[in-house]
């Protein structure tokens, strides 16, 4: 990648330039407000300048309402090779592009799982997204090569990209990312008129569970009007082990004995199911990178290839970790590598083989 647009210069949008520019990508920033974009160049994130020629790749980091019109504007007046998205829910934005009518060959949305509960180009740092998961949702029609920039742009931020279908990106994030945000929320919404007393003893623990509560409530408005339902539900799941944790508490206030021990039986499983899904949170930024199996295949440069490759390794159970891919000079053929879990590795061959692919050993 040689060029890129960002439009929306804000936290993600400037940390994603700030990254390229270090790489030696000649970055345009483009943002509704040209102070923010004006903020991004200063901090040596590109250019303000307009391109002159379309860009290898046009990355909009706008708020998640107004990323369809964006890339619809940004299509229209052909100003890239390809386009991305990195908003925080995936389904909708691209819906919303269906309805416009607009070809998506060179579109794929995309969502890197990293952020700050701070807002614009001043919090954004060239190292944000480092050793973090970057979720990419190739679909049936994007083509080979947005795909290939779109994990060039990953590797440049020294993202790790994860692929996946757009709606179970949004069912997972509701779970791992937009649930949490709002249950945060209510843990510090309790401090609001809490006496001075009290909050004067803040210590580490609630600090950790109430930061993201310090985000700009529009930006999550946005996301969480994009997927109300899944959000819905788990908190309604949180809301039902709340109403048993608050009766298991009530129980070790009674003078029957038998009571308060079913009380603290109901107290230790909460605890211990905390313990068994917090061992589940995988190792943060910096944490030694996983040793995957490499499935190696060969395909024709065909619109749909990685699309099907995609969907056969779905209807196989295997999730796919990471991917490259590998174009043979003067060729209309390229070797794809599909990282998957070890033990996965031969039952995915297997699949594969059996729906027509070509293995390479
Ligand atoms: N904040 C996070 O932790 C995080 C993490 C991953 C992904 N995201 C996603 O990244 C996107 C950007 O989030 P952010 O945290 O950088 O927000 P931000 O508020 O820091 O920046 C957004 C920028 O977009 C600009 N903008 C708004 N509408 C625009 C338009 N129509 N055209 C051009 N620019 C426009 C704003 O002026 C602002 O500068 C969102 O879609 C969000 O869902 C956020
Ligand atoms: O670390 C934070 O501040 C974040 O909340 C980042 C976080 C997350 O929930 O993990 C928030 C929203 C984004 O869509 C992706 C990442």
């Amino acid at each position: 990648m040689k060029s890129a647009l960002v439009i929306g210069t804000g936290l993600i949008g400037t940390s994603a330039a700030l990254a390229l520019a270090s790489r030696g990508v000649l970055v345009h920033l483009a943002d509704q407000d040209p102070d923010q974009a004006r903020t991004a160049a200063v901090l040596g994130a590109g250019t303000e300048e307009p391109p002159e020629e379309p860009v290898d790749l046009v990355i909009v980091a706008a708020p998640p309402a107004h990323v369809a019109a964006a890339l619809a504007d940004a299509m229209r007046r052909g100003l890239g090779r390809g386009y991305l998205d990195v908003a925080s829910v995936k389904g909708g934005p691209r819906r919303e592009l269906e309805a416009l009518g607009l070809d998506l060959t060179a579109y794929i949305g995309t969502h890197p799982m990293s952020g700050r509960e701070r807002s614009g180009p001043l919090a954004a740092t060239s190292d944000l997204f480092e050793g973090r998961p970057w979720v990419l949702t190739p679909a049936r029609d994007t083509d080979t090569e947005v795909l290939n920039l779109a994990l060039e742009l990953v590797s440049h931020c020294r993202g790790v990209p994860v692929v996946m279908d757009a709606d179970a990106h949004d069912r997972a994030v509701a779970l791992v990312s937009h649930m949490p945000h709002l249950v945060s929320s209510l843990v510090a919404a309790r401090l609001e008129h809490a006496e001075d007393t009290a909050v004067r003893l803040c210590g580490q623990g609630i600090r950790d569970v109430t930061r993201i509560a310090a985000s700009d409530p529009r930006m999550w408005i946005d996301i969480l009007s994009a997927n109300p339902g899944p959000v819905a539900d788990l908190l309604s799941e949180v809301a039902d082990d709340l109403d048993e944790t608050v009766r298991a508490l009530r129980a070790l206030q009674s003078p029957d004995e038998a009571k308060r021990r079913k009380g603290t039986d109901g107290i230790h499983e909460v605890l211990r199911r905390g313990n068994a899904g917090q061992v589940r949170v995988p190792g943060k930024h910096g944490s030694a990178p996983r040793v995957y199996e490499t499935v190696a295949l060969l395909i024709d440069d065909q619109p749909g290839q990685l699309a099907r490759i995609f969907a056969d390794a779905d209807m196989a159970g295997v999730n796919i970790e990471d991917v490259r891919i590998e174009h043979a000079t003067g060729q209309q053929a390229g070797l794809v590598q599909l990282m998957v879990e070890q033990k996965a590795a031969p039952g995915l061959s297997a699949a594969l083989r059996e729906r027509g692919w070509t293995i390479r050993q």
